[in-house]
């Protein structure tokens, strides 16, 4: 498996009550009106700064097949989650008068789709969304799963809802102009898709690391393909993480904290990144992982040009962090630990003392 310019496109069924497809591929707009479905007359495009000229180009190309096509261009990253940000959104569905025959569309990175998700789970009570990623984060996990969402001061992702998309363009082509940086970042959830579901993932960044950080390398489409026939795998079965879907959080509990603390300066693959460590040391500090298995994240992340280590100095502000995660239940903290590559468990309610050794495992200091 894997997806070349010239190839035809690779499609991922995601089951559900209203089963949609992940394409994965090159030149895919043309697919859009099929997507977006019979009925649909207005669209609103989603997009953020840095993408004017994506998100007009989307809105021309819907024009041009009769639709009546307006964006909202949001801030870049995370400052388009907030609650301001969707409003403004609101306004622009109110005045252009949107009814429940519209969709919007998400054209971004990850933050762009978990904002236009949650404009289109909102609007009316929910609308169609369709999301076109172009950021690897965003076509491996963002774009795909329906969680949507905002940040609150307090949190990551703390107002959201389940909406699954109408369906998922991943083009390929789109990862040509995305700095390296944040192609990395990228990678972590690719790699996180290996420790739970799939090794042969963790196999294929081990022996081919620069050829996973090519944009058009056979190796980054056959690592996209395998990341996402995962998700589909999990969200196909519990859309709501009422217990499976957790495992998509892994090394999310501290990843969120890191980026919670540092104010969204680091990029959420990365933060994810150094939490898979961590989620790593403590597993094997609660007696789940063996210690090869710690070791092989930080030779995999490292050779990804992904961070495996924080500062050491941020313990209570991170717990503080952790304890609004939402695998939480009252007072009891949960993590999803491995008890091997592909074999991902939960350990419920660690005593804080070992939380706090597994942050020195990870700490810089
Ligand atoms: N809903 C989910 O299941 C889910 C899963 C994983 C992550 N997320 C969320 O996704 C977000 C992170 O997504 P991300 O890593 O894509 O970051 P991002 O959306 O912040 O995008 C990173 C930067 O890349 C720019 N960009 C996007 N596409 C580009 C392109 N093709 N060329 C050049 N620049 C481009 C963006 O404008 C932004 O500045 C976080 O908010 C995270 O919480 C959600
Ligand atoms: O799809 C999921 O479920 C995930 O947990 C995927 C994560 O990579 C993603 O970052 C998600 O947004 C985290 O969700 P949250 O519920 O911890 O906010
Ligand atoms: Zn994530």
């Amino acid at each position: 498996m894997s997806t070349t310019a010239h190839d035809a496109p690779t499609v991922v069924r995601v089951d559900g009550p209203e089963p949609y497809d992940v394409v994965i591929g090159h030149r895919l707009l043309d697919r859009l009106p099929g997507v977006l479905g019979d009925g649909v007359r207005k669209v609103l495009v989603v997009h953020p700064r840095a993408l004017r000229s994506t998100g007009d180009a989307v809105r021309e190309d819907l024009a041009a097949n009769g639709y009546e096509a307006v964006t909202a261009e949001v801030p870049d990253g995370e400052e388009a989650k907030t609650a301001q940000v969707a409003a403004f959104c609101w306004q622009v569905l109110g005045q252009a008068a949107f009814t429940r025959t519209d969709a919007v569309v998400g054209v971004g990175g990850g933050a762009v789709t978990d904002l236009a998700g949650f404009v289109a789970a909102t609007w009316l009570r929910g609308v169609r969304v369709v999301h076109l990623p172009t950021t690897l984060l965003g076509m491996v996990d963002a774009a795909v799963g329906g969680k949507t969402g905002i940040n609150t001061a307090e949190g990551k992702n703390l107002v959201g809802s389940f909406h699954p998309p109408a369906g998922v363009l991943a083009d390929l082509s789109a990862l040509q102009t995305l700095p390296e940086f944040d192609l990395r970042a990228g990678l972590a959830e690719v790699v996180k898709c290996g420790f739970i579901a799939d090794p042969d993932i963790l196999t294929l960044c081990e022996q081919q690391p620069d050829e996973a950080v090519r944009w058009d390398s056979p190796v980054l489409a056959e690592l996209v393909e395998r990341a996402v026939t995962v998700k589909a795998a999990v969200v196909g079965e519990d859309l709501t993480e009422a217990g499976l879907r957790e495992v998509l959080n892994y090394g999310h509990t501290f990843g969120h904290a890191i980026e919670l603390v540092e104010r969204y300066t680091w990029r959420h693959g990365a933060a994810v990144s150094v939490g898979m460590v961590y989620a790593a040391e403590l597993g094997r500090l609660a007696g789940h992982l063996p210690e090869r298995v710690v070791d092989r994240h930080r030779t995999i992340l490292t050779r990804l040009g992904l961070p495996i280590v924080y500062r050491g100095d941020r313990w209570s502000a991170l717990y503080d962090a952790m304890r609004r995660d939402k695998k939480s239940r009252g007072a009891t903290l949960r993590f999803v630990v491995l008890d091997a590559a592909g074999r991902p468990t939960r350990l419920e309610g660690p005593d804080p003392a070992l939380l706090q050794a597994a942050y020195v495992e990870v700490s810089d200091t």
